[in-house]
């Protein structure tokens, strides 16, 4: 297990449906990794009042139901779509949560390096070159996974349309731009535990040895 301050911040990304989140459970249920997983952030900031106040106004009561609490499939059906008017839409939620995200993701990193009893942490994080968070990261994997199959695996597992993955992923940088700014690409078209295994590895690759600990 490596000293804290030398806790290795690896991002995870990928095309959607390629894998970061079960390819992170995998190696977390061999080895000590902390993952953070930011679509999930992404879901709680939406609890917070002052996000709510912002997202009503801007998008109104329809993506609200009777207990006010936000309908993640409503605001998704204005946000991702083809047209100028999805971006401008998608532009302006992500001007409402982004900030909101950022200082939870940062906080929690800056939280678990301070616990240390982990080899690396992991970011989770589908828009993070979007978003500009990689600052926050030491280092990018990217998983590796086709089209066809990511399809396959979206449809079956969350009821998602092709035209959903792609709407959405149309709204995200190119993957060829993604994959260039990796230092790393995991495989996962296999079983997980390959991809677990291939990601396990590089991060032995990226801790610091016995000597450099001292
Ligand atoms: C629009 C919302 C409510 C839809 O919720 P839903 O439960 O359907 O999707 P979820 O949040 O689980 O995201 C699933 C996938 O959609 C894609 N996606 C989500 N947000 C974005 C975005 N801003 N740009 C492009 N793709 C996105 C990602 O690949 C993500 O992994 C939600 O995605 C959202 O609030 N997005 C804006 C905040 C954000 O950027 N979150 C991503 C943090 S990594
Ligand atoms: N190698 C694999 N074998 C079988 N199923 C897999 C494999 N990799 C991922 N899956 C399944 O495919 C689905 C999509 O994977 P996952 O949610 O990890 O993708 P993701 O890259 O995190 O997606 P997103 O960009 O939306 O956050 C999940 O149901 C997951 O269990």
């Amino acid at each position: 297990m490596s000293c804290h301050k030398a806790i290795p911040t690896i991002a995870l990304i990928g095309g959607i449906g390629s894998g970061k989140s079960a390819v992170a459970k995998t190696v977390n249920s061999f080895r000590p990794i902390r993952v953070i997983d930011a679509d999930k952030i992404g879901h709680e900031v939406l609890d917070f009042p002052e996000v709510q106040q912002k997202i009503r106004a801007r998008f109104g009561s329809v993506v609200f139901n009777e207990q006010g609490i936000i309908m993640r499939k409503e605001l998704a059906r204005l946000v991702f779509g083809e047209s100028k008017q999805y971006q401008e839409a998608l532009d302006a939620l992500e001007k409402i949560v982004h900030p909101e995200i950022h200082r939870r993701l940062e906080q929690e990193i800056v939280a678990a390096r301070s616990a240390g009893q982990v080899d690396a942490i992991l970011v989770d994080a589908a828009v993070i070159l979007e978003a500009g968070w990689q600052k926050l990261c030491d280092h990018i994997v990217f998983i590796e996974c086709p089209f066809e199959q990511r399809l396959l695996r979206v449809t079956e597992n969350r009821g998602w349309s092709a035209a959903e993955l792609t709407k959405r992923e149309n709204q995200q940088l190119p993957l060829s731009e993604k994959r260039k700014l990796a230092t790393s690409v995991i495989h996962n078209d296999q079983d997980l535990e390959s991809a677990g295994l291939q990601l396990s590895r590089f991060i032995d690759s990226i801790l610091p040895t016995e000597k450099e600990t001292i």
